[in-house]
Formats: structure tokens, C-alpha cells, sequence
């Protein structure tokens, strides 16, 4: 479906869009009418000719219509479901990892992020020690860590921000236009929201912490965007290495 009739019918709907037909299908039927009526010479009778295409346009054109428009409506569901189940982390109802490139490019190239003087921060997010949650306490207990966790970064990264599990318990969160102390308050919020987000089981509540890899960079592009990933991956193994539940930031060498 073209973006202009999914706008038309979103902002109308089924009633308004039907409505609109009938009155332009009657409208157009007595200019058709009239102009057929002066190309062939005929005598106009206006009132009369009015009254047949009201009846004729307004009985038709609704039922027709009321009909068509259901079937758009349908495919517009279908089409924005195809959409979420394409983009969309079915466990975590985040972005999965294709629809982040995609959205990061475009986020990254918007005029907004074009305009600002900040810098971009690219966040690779890990929980730590994983496979013993998933170990000691099940995989529905790991799960629910994952989901955990994807409510804390959506909790602080709000639009336009872009939020994404990339597999397994390794997430990534493209924020553009923050200053570097913003980046880090950033960072810091995350790993305090994981350290206080228990978990309940029936053997009680379950704790867990997060490390995090942030590359700061300007600019856009795919190469950008790919020395930023492999940056902030690095930063990531360096915290892992030190202990974990920390974050490291550091620049891109542009
Ligand atoms: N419950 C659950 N587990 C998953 C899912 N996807 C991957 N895993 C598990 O996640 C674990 C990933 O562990 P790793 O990241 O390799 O290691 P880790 O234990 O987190 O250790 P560090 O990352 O070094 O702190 C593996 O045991 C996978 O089986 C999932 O959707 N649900």
C-alpha cells in the first residue's frame, strides 16, 4: 500500500473515508453529467438529472466503498504486523538486530542529528555471567532477565534514540546528539536500574549486573557506524576483563 492512501486512511477512517467518496462520486457524477450535457447539445435538466445521481452515486458508492475500504483496512493491519514481527525482538519487544542498523543509519543521517553539536554514543550492553542465571535458575529466569533489562534501556532511552537486542544478552543503543557527561550518566543510570531490578523466583529474588561498552563518535555513515560497533565491542571485553558490572567509554579514532 502507497504511504499516501495509508495516511488518508488512518486519518479519516473507515466512516470519514466512505463519506468522503460518496460526496466526491456525486460531485463528479453532475460535473460529468453537465459536461456531457454541453459537448452533445443536450437540453440540461439540472434538478432532475441531480436528484437521479444522488440516488444512483448515494446508494452505490457507499455500499462499494464501505466494502473497499474494509479491505484496506485489513491489509494496513497486515502490513504493520509483517512490519513489527520484521523489526521487532519478540522476546523483548525491542528492535531485533537487522532493523537497528537500518534505523540507526537513518537516525544518525536525520537532519535533527545532522544539525546538533554533540557527539553520537554507541552502547554495547551484556549481563554479566548469564549462563549461570540461566544455570542455577532456568532459562524462564534467564528470559526474564532479558525482558528486565530491555525495560531498564527503554526506560532511559527514550525516541529518538534506538534500542535493540542484538542475540542473546547482548543489547545496543544508538544515542545521538549528548554531550560526553550525558553519555556517562547514561551508562551509570543503566548499571544502577540492572544492580536494583531483582528478579523473583521461587527460591527468592535473584539479582544480576550489566557491563557496558560505549563508543563516542561524529558522523555518519555505514563505515562510522561500524568502527563505532567494533570500538565499543572492544571497551565491552576490556570491563568484562576488569570485573564486570562497569562501563568504559571511549572515542572512535576518526
Ligand atoms: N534464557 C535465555 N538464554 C539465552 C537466550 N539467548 C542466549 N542465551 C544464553 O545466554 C548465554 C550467553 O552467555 P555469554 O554471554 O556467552 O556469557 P555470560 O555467562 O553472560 O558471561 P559474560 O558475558 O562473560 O559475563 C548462553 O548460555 C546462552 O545459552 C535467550 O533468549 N534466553
Amino acid at each position: 500500500m502507497t504511504p499516501i492512501i495509508r495516511h488518508v486512511l488512518r486519518s479519516l477512517g473507515r466512516t470519514g473515508l466512505v463519506l468522503a467518496l460518496t460526496i466526491s462520486a456525486i460531485l463528479i457524477s453532475i460535473l460529468l453529467d453537465t459536461l456531457f450535457a454541453k459537448l452533445l447539445g443536450l437540453a440540461l435538466d439540472l434538478h432532475r438529472d441531480v436528484m437521479m445521481i444522488i440516488l444512483i452515486a448515494g446508494l452505490t458508492t457507499p455500499i462499494l466503498s464501505w466494502y473497499l475500504v474494509g479491505l484496506l483496512l485489513r491489509v494496513d493491519v497486515m502490513e504493520r504486523e509483517m512490519t513489527q514481527l520484521a523489526s521487532i525482538d519478540s522476546l523483548t519487544s525491542v528492535y531485533n538486530r537487522g532493523y537497528f542498523y537500518k534505523k540507526s543509519l537513518t537516525a544518525l543521517s536525520s537532519k535533527a542529528s545532522l544539525k546538533k553539536s554533540g557527539v553520537s554514543a554507541f552502547f554495547v550492553l551484556d549481563l554479566d555471567d548469564f549462563k549461570q542465571i540461566n544455570d542455577q535458575h532456568g532459562h524462564l529466569c534467564g528470559d526474564q532477565a532479558l525482558v528486565v533489562f530491555a525495560e531498564v534501556l527503554r526506560s532511559i532511552f527514550h525516541y529518538p534514540n534506538v534500542v535493540a537486542r542484538l542475540g542473546g544478552d547482548e543489547f545496543a543503543v544508538l544515542l545521538c546528539n549528548a554531550t560526553e557527561a550525558e553519555v556517562a550518566s547514561f551508562a551509570q543510570s543503566v548499571l544502577d536500574r540492572v544492580r536494583n531490578a531483582a528478579l523473583v523466583t521461587e527460591q527468592g529474588t535473584v539479582n544480576f549486573t550489566a557491563s557496558i561498552g560505549v563508543a563516542t563518535f561524529q558522523g555518519q555513515g555505514e563505515q562510522v557506524f561500524e568502527k563505532a560497533f567494533q570500538t565499543a565491542d572492544k571497551a565491552l571485553y576490556e570491563v568484562k576483563r576488569a570485573g564486570r558490572d562497569g562501563y568504559k567509554i571511549q572515542a572512535v579514532d576518526q
